[in-house]
């Protein structure tokens, strides 16, 4: 995808035209439907979600906060529980988890994926059902371990040696475990590097080229104490060709036959991830759940028909595609800036009120959002904008580059969807920023599922002044 620094941006009469992907200015008093959440609208240019005007929703509650659109959640974990009714869905928790979002998960019948303690805690302590929790993580410790095993945790994904050496230390001390292989198919899934991790040069799983994964498997078959369920295999994440799932549930269930074939043993669990992608802009065009979930299980079942084997219990783990378009972040502008560049084009930077702490995204993943202008209507003819926040740091980006109106200022509200998975839950307090609350919206109530952080906060880690006497 191009990017806003290449070539053929600056047009002879000095006004920036954007990349070639953003092609035509948005119009600011619409929202392009498939960016927003289920219930998002603008009415005389006000952005309504959930029924609660975002001029009212940053009267009562500040900026910046994200705002999360319960019935989007909702419907969007629900499409993913009947499209993939044969399979057990886990939403990953790893994408956005606090107690409120457990219990929706719980209500619509799915099950959860946590990839660590903090995760496991949440999820427990809001009365999830451990029996339907998978445990992830490359470095689970003993201690880590033995309380998901203690707690009752449905499955472990074991990851590596020491974490099977663990497993079985805690079998022989009586714990019973049951465990699912993370393998790596050796796949180049098409998503930014940082994000994948199906190749084999990364830190999760087994390889099954180099032999590892079936080592492991003969070794976990054997353990006294410890129920094999399966084969596990997640790609990465925002992923939108298929063709990637598709080579890595080949391999994977290669090796699902071959275990059939040496060792005599029908694994009845297979996993194939999750890592559905999302529209962060127009160019994004995500599949449905019933689209994906026809293409995997056809790809499944050919594969296993091919090899003889039966088809196992499936199950997936959609984190991003679920919470993802379910929140916008609601930020208040400060100051608006045009900068000359070369060439003579000129751009517009919006500094809100947030930045890289509330979504790094940008920064980290080089990832496209967009935005627009949620407290009035305009219209002043539109300029290109770069939306940025207020960290010490050049690269605090948010939106690299989206049509903003040409009258934007101080005060106003600009909203930017898509930030449900992977800002909240990777959020810092760089800078000391307090992390901004999370707002539920729904039938024009708004209330905080997750509070802002305070300054108290920040100074509970810090011991204080030491006496020099
Ligand atoms: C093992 C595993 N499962 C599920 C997920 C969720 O991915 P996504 O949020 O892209 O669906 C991840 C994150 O990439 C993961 O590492
Ligand atoms: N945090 C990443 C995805 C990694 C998911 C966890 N395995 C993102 O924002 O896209």
């Amino acid at each position: 995808m191009p990017h806003a620094h290449e070539a053929g941006w600056a047009h002879a009469d000095g006004a920036l035209r954007g990349p070639s992907w953003l092609r035509e200015p948005v119009d600011p008093n619409a929202l392009v439907d498939h960016l927003w959440s289920l219930t998002a609208t603008k009415e005389d240019g006000v952005l309504t979600i959930g029924g609660v005007a975002m001029t009212d929703l940053a009267r009562d509650h500040g900026t910046p906060a994200y705002v999360l659109d319960e019935a989007d959640f909702r419907s969007r974990a629900r499409a993913f529980r009947e499209a993939f009714a044969d399979y057990d869905v886990y939403y990953a928790g790893k994408a956005f988890l606090c107690s409120s979002v457990v219990g929706w998960v719980a209500e619509e019948g799915l099950s959860i994926d946590v990839c660590s303690d903090g995760e496991l805690t949440v999820a427990l302590r809001a009365g999830f059902d451990p029996a339907r929790i998978g445990y992830h993580g490359n470095n689970k410790t003993y201690a880590e371990l033995r309380r998901a095993l203690e707690a009752g945790v449905g499955r472990v994904i074991v990851d590596s040696v020491d974490e099977i050496a663990r497993l079985e230390r805690l079998a022989a001390e009586g714990l019973t475990a049951r465990v699912m292989v993370r393998v790596t198919a050796g796949v180049e899934a098409h998503t930014h590097e940082y994000i994948a991790t199906a190749h084999e040069d990364q830190k999760f799983g087994f390889s099954i080229t180099g032999g590892d994964a079936m080592e492991a498997v003969r070794r976990l078959q054997a353990a006294a104490g410890i129920e094999l369920l399966g084969l596990h295999s997640h790609i990465g994440s925002q992923i939108f060709d298929t063709s990637g799932f598709e080579v890595a549930a080949r391999r994977v269930l290669a090796l699902h036959a071959r275990i059939s074939e040496e060792l005599g043993v029908d694994l009845p669990e297979l996993d194939l991830g999750g890592g559905f992608g999302i529209a962060y802009t127009t160019q994004d065009d995500p599949s449905e759940p019933a689209q994906l979930a026809t293409e995997m299980t056809k790809i499944v079942e050919h594969e296993c028909r091919a090899l003889d084997v039966a088809v196992p219990r499936l199950s997936i783990e959609p984190g991003r595609a679920i919470v993802g378009p379910s929140t916008c972040t609601l930020y208040e502008v400060g100051t608006v800036k045009e900068v000359a560049l070369d060439g003579g084009a000129r751009r517009t930077y919006v500094s809100v009120d947030g930045g890289m702490s509330d979504n790094i995204r940008t920064a980290l993943y080089d990832a496209d959002y967009s935005c627009t202008l949620a407290s009035r209507g305009s219209d002043a003819p539109p300029v290109l904008g770069r939306v940025v926040g207020k960290h010490c740091e050049a690269g605090d980006i948010v939106v690299k580059d989206e049509f903003v109106p040409g009258d934007i200022a101080a005060g106003d509200l600009l909203a930017v969807p898509g930030t449900g998975a992977y800002c909240r839950s990777m959020a810092s307090n760089y800078n000391h920023a307090l992390r901004p609350p999370v707002i539920a919206v729904r039938d024009g109530v708004a209330r905080t599922v997750v509070r802002r952080e305070t300054v108290e906060d920040l100074l509970s880690t810090d011991v204080g002044v030491e006496s020099n006497s």
